[in-house]
């Protein structure tokens, strides 16, 4: 449906989006991670016709879709954006904040629909509220309840639950997972939306995301199923991006019970949920931290001068201090360079 191809934008001398190729489908959710700085903005701007490239092209369905450029009004009817700075107007209420979204629509229809949005969006309580009088979290969630108002081919996000409690963060995951399926009958009877949202929260994109691209340094360096983008990594940067990792140079391998290798320097990741604690362990660490997550335990294990890791564990008897032993199964080793 919509199609990037080899897209470029720079600022002066620095490359904000280098050579990016992706596509986006209906009934499809795409993430896109990336480190503070590395395009992800400027990524979304392009594909919503807000920006113009220096190279590349995007088309919507095979036709074209033009930069500010080549257009009298910036951006593109059937591609909605939802910016990190959400853009409502100031002066008018969260309920009219929405409503203009449907300002073409007869009167009766147009109530009906902001009555449901402002339910589904839990924003009724606030309807009549200017946004300077609502929470970041109300102001986010109208900004999305504005661009779902009406049925769109293409939804892009800026980080849609940066200001998002955890209930209200399920909530807006649950509407767009609905919207994008096609099962939000009002806004898209049937066919779906394809969606690209940009998160820095790495349990946001493998857990609602049909794909996750990976953004470092203006490329796309990896674009798969989350299943693949966490267990198979492009490089240590892609591992981190997804979950905590540790980071090993190979000379270290031995001390952790693992066969050496010829590359001392070659760098290797062990992801914290893959280090088992056992007594009968080959390798022993003196506890250095514990910091309880609710279901699981992280725990900060000093094995030597230079390896301290990060091992998750479900067992709450552990205490700082404590020595304990850890075993690595090889197989779960992840090899960077
Ligand atoms: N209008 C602009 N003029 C000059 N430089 C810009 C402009 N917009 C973005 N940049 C630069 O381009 C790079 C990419 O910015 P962008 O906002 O796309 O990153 P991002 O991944 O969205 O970052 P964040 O996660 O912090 O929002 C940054 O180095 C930024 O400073």
């Amino acid at each position: 449906m919509l199609t990037a191809h080899n897209l470029t934008r720079s600022f002066d001398d620095l490359t904000a989006v280098r050579n990016v190729t992706l596509s986006l489908a209906a009934g499809q959710l795409v993430a896109l991670v990336g480190a503070s700085g590395s395009g992800k903005s400027t990524l979304l701007n392009l594909l919503a016709g807000l920006l113009d490239a220096d190279k590349g092209t995007i088309a919507l369905n095979g036709q074209p879709v033009a930069g500010p450029k080549d257009r009298l009004v910036a951006g593109h009817p059937q591609i909605r954006v939802v910016h990190q700075e959400y853009q409502l107007m100031p002066n008018v209420s969260i309920r009219d904040n929405i409503a203009y979204a449907l300002r073409y629509y007869e009167r009766a229809y147009r109530d009906q629909r902001v009555n449901e949005l402002l339910r589904l969006c839990r924003l009724e309580a606030v309807q009549h509220h200017k946004p300077r009088e609502t929470s970041g979290g109300e102001k986010q969630r109208t900004a999305i309840a504005r661009a779902i108002a009406e049925p769109a081919r293409v939804l892009l996000l800026d980080e849609p639950f940066s200001h998002l409690d955890l209930p209200n963060r399920l909530l807006i995951r649950d509407v767009l997972i609905d919207l994008v399926r096609g099962t939000d009958s009002a806004t898209n009877p049937g066919s779906g939306t394809a969606c690209l949202f940009v998160t820095h929260d790495a349990s946001d994109a493998l857990s609602i995301s049909d794909q996750i691209g990976l953004l470092q340094r203006g490329r796309l360096i990896q674009l798969d199923t989350p299943r693949r983008v966490y267990s198979q990594p492009k490089n240590a940067y892609a591992a981190s991006l997804t979950g905590p990792i540790n980071l090993i140079r190979g000379k270290h391998l031995p001390a952790l019970g693992l066969p050496a290798v010829t590359n001392g320097d070659t760098e290797y990741g062990i992801r914290p949920e893959h280090i088992q604690i056992d007594p009968t362990g080959p390798v022993s660490g003196r506890v250095e931290g514990v910091f309880f997550q609710g279901r699981d335990t992280e725990l900060l294990v000093r094995i030597n001068r230079f390896v301290c890791l990060r091992v998750l564990t479900s067992q709450p008897d552990v205490a700082v201090g404590d020595e304990i032993r850890l075993r690595i199964v090889a197989k779960n080793l992840l090899t960077f360079s």
